[in-house]
């Protein structure tokens, strides 16, 4: 078994995580379940901080809290020093919630409407990561209008093949994201917002893509932007004092995965950073990152309770799960792959190759396609993992499935952090119809 955090098999041969054992935490809060492994994203978070340190440069880890986001998530991100990266009014809404500190908030998204940049300005963010010009056109009449400043960054697709999957990637310049380099958008961004009276344009963002394994494909993007910068530099005089390479550091999702330990990423990147700067003869911008993945990706495993089982001889076996697409929709989505064990019976030997189906109606509701595992049914608790990272976040209710609950593990101790959804919850948002009903029913 590849070994993800504190996860570790006790004597029993039951799973534990955070020193918590995996049948505890289904007895009390049931399955699905979504657990956490609070001390593995700390030290991801340190492992980040550790290597920024070592190259004495000044910089940000923004959590990408699409990749998780709830009240007790974004605590422990502010705890330990990260800024965070929201990109809706509801990731943004959660961080106010959470008293999340505002500066250090960085606003992303290729389509934010007027009431999602009037909620950042109101609430005097760090700073907005700005995507198009009809952005900058909205951006620029209503801080006008407030008469209040705000710090920007611009988003450039660097034109960077990412090597991950196509969904995913989004350096390249066919994309929907940011400013593009070759046609000249870029410059013409720079050149509108390099004197605004009340955008400050402090630097530049890029994000190539996710799930990315190789360092080059960071390095080139930082190649890319220098050239850029090289321009801007001749043309308007503008240097940026922030360059944010975006997130995508890769995890561990299955046996052949691969990622580089965390600091090579940061490391290697930052060198590229350092030389562009020293070959301009300019002092290094202040570097930023926006990790999601990598920062709560792997500390994250699902338990699901096994339940039906078709045979199908000469052709496969199915053992089906109680959630699937709706708290897992990524192996649907991009072919991802995942590794799971029995967490009830972890030491038990595999005894026959099964796949794991989930309970929605679609063919394509797979969890993991050909899994060795001891023989299993009802009663047997199936541990994935890796789930952490566009698990949770993207979550849904299809077939009117409930969403699971999420459950922090540290140190022995378990805390509920969100609740699993009732049934009452599934039809909450329909009461003004149900009532405006019954209430003409009485009318009558
Ligand atoms: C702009 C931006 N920043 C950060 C991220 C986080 O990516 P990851 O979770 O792969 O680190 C994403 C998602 O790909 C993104 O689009
Ligand atoms: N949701 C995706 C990644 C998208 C990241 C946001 N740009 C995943 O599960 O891999």
């Amino acid at each position: 078994m590849v070994q993800y955090g504190t996860q570790r098999i006790n004597e029993a041969g039951i799973l534990e995580i955070g020193g918590v054992d995996a049948t505890v935490l289904t007895e009390t809060y049931g399955t699905p379940l979504f657990v956490y492994d609070v001390e593995d994203i700390r030290s991801r978070a340190a492992a980040f901080h550790q290597a920024f340190r070592d190259e004495n440069v000044h910089y940000q880890i923004a959590y990408a809290s699409k990749a998780f986001s709830c009240i007790a998530m974004l605590e422990l991100a502010a705890d330990l020093d990260l800024s965070l990266d929201v990109c809706s009014e509801g990731e943004l809404y959660t961080a106010v919630k959470a008293g999340f500190p505002m500066k250090n908030i960085h606003f992303h998204g290729n389509n934010k409407t007027p009431q999602e940049l009037e909620m950042a300005v109101e609430h005097e963010i760090g700073c907005i990561v700005v995507d198009n010009f009809t952005e900058l056109s909205w951006l620029m009449a209503l801080t006008e209008s407030k008469k209040q400043q705000m710090d920007v960054l611009i988003r450039i697709t660097p034109g960077v093949e990412a090597h991950t999957h196509e969904y995913i990637s989004t350096g390249q310049e066919d994309s929907k994201f940011g400013f593009d380099l070759n046609s000249g958008q870029a410059d013409q961004a720079v050149d509108m917002l390099k004197d605004h009276k009340w955008l400050r344009l402090q630097g530049v963002h890029s994000h190539i893509g996710s799930q990315i394994f190789r360092a080059e494909g960071f390095e080139e993007a930082v190649r890319a932007v220098f050239q850029s910068i090289r321009k801007w530099e001749q043309a308007f005089g503008f240097y940026p004092q922030v360059l944010n390479v975006g997130g995508g550091f890769g995890i561990r999702y299955a046996e052949g995965d691969k990622p580089l330990p965390l600091g090579e990423y940061i490391t290697r990147m930052v060198k590229e950073v350092k030389n562009e700067a020293a070959e301009m003869n300019k002092p290094v911008p202040e570097i930023w990152i926006e990790p999601g993945r990598a920062l709560v990706g792997e500390a994250g495993t699902t338990i699901y309770s096994l339940g039906a089982r078709k045979d199908i001889p000469d052709v496969r076996t199915y053992l089906s799960v109680d959630g699937g697409m709706t708290d897992n929709i990524r192996p649907a989505l991009y072919q991802a792959e995942y590794t799971a064990l029995l967490a009830n019976r972890a030491n038990d030997p595999a005894e026959e190759q099964v796949s794991i189906a989930g309970k929605c109606c679609e063919s394509g509701d797979m969890l993991i396609w050909d899994l060795e595992l001891p023989k299993a049914g009802r009663g047997d608790l199936l541990a994935v993992f890796s789930t952490g990272a566009y698990g949770y976040s993207m979550a849904n209710n299809y077939n009117r499935i409930l969403r699971p609950a999420v459950v922090f593990v540290e140190n022995g101790r378990h805390e509920c952090v969100i609740r699993r959804e009732s049934l009452e919850d599934l039809v909450k948002l329909e009461e003004s119809y149900s009532l405006s009903k019954t209430a003409a029913q009485t009318d009558r």
